[in-house]
């Protein structure tokens, strides 16, 4: 063998979608069906509650623990991004390790969320920016698909009431709650994914159950 060939890279994967749109439950559903075809994959999930500095910032912000304080888009763009690079060796050494990394939620978010908290003229530059500052200036892995999970507002929003009331300790947060942000945080996913933003889009719906083995099949290709 060729000392000098590098070893294969596994694929970075990215489930984005609105709060409740069945990240995780997709998730776990590829996870399995990749273990089904003998591939190794692990898995990552951001922001890392509990395991960075940075997210616990994030969650005082969301949960309006600030007091008279303000978060600010740029603030908490920043933390997000901060919490990502934290945890970008540690990405770089699994794509080594596995066939197939599978990230729910990434620097996708942090666009379309912070993009959603501001006024239309000014998404565009947002958007550039989280590509430019998590890309480029903390150099990140570049995620090869993203797969966007579409669901009605409405139907994202009462699976999240549902899990409040349901899952202990699972109160919503300041996001959740808020309908106008997850309608114009949707519009900002469905422009990402029109414009293929980073790396190739697959739009897969989100409001039943979703066809696992065809999903990796269009992801593998
Ligand atoms: C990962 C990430 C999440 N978010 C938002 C989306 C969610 O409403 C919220 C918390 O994520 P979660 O509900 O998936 O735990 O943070 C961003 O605004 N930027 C990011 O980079």
């Amino acid at each position: 063998m060729d000392p000098l060939a590098c070893a294969p890279m596994g694929r970075l994967i990215v489930i984005e979608g609105l709060d409740g749109s069945g990240k995780r439950t997709l998730t776990d559903a590829l996870t399995k069906e990749l273990a089904d075809r003998g591939l190794t994959a692990t898995r990552w999930a951001f922001p890392r509650y509990g395991e960075s500095v940075h997210a616990d910032l994030i969650t005082d912000a969301m949960h309006k623990r600030l007091g008279p304080l303000v978060d600010t888009v740029y603030g908490m763009a920043v933390l997000y991004a901060l919490d990502r690079q934290g945890a970008a060796a540690g990405i770089r050494a699994d794509l080594e390790r596995f066939d197939v990394v599978l990230v729910d939620r990434y620097l996708a978010s942090n666009a379309a969320y912070c993009a959603a908290r501001l006024h239309e003229d000014a998404h565009g530059d947002m958007v550039r920016w989280v590509r430019d500052v998590e890309l480029g200036r903390f150099e990140l892995p570049v995620p090869d698909a993203h797969l966007l999970l579409r669901v009605p507002v409405e139907v994202a929003a009462a699976r999240t009431a549902h899990r409040a009331d349901t899952e202990a300790g699972r109160e919503r947060d300041s996001y959740e709650t808020d309908g106008g942000l997850q309608a114009r945080c949707s519009e900002v996913y469905e422009q990402l994914a029109e414009q293929n933003w980073v790396s190739p889009w697959h739009v897969v719906d989100g409001s039943g159950p979703v066809d696992a083995v065809a999903l990796v099949d269009r992801i593998l290709g």
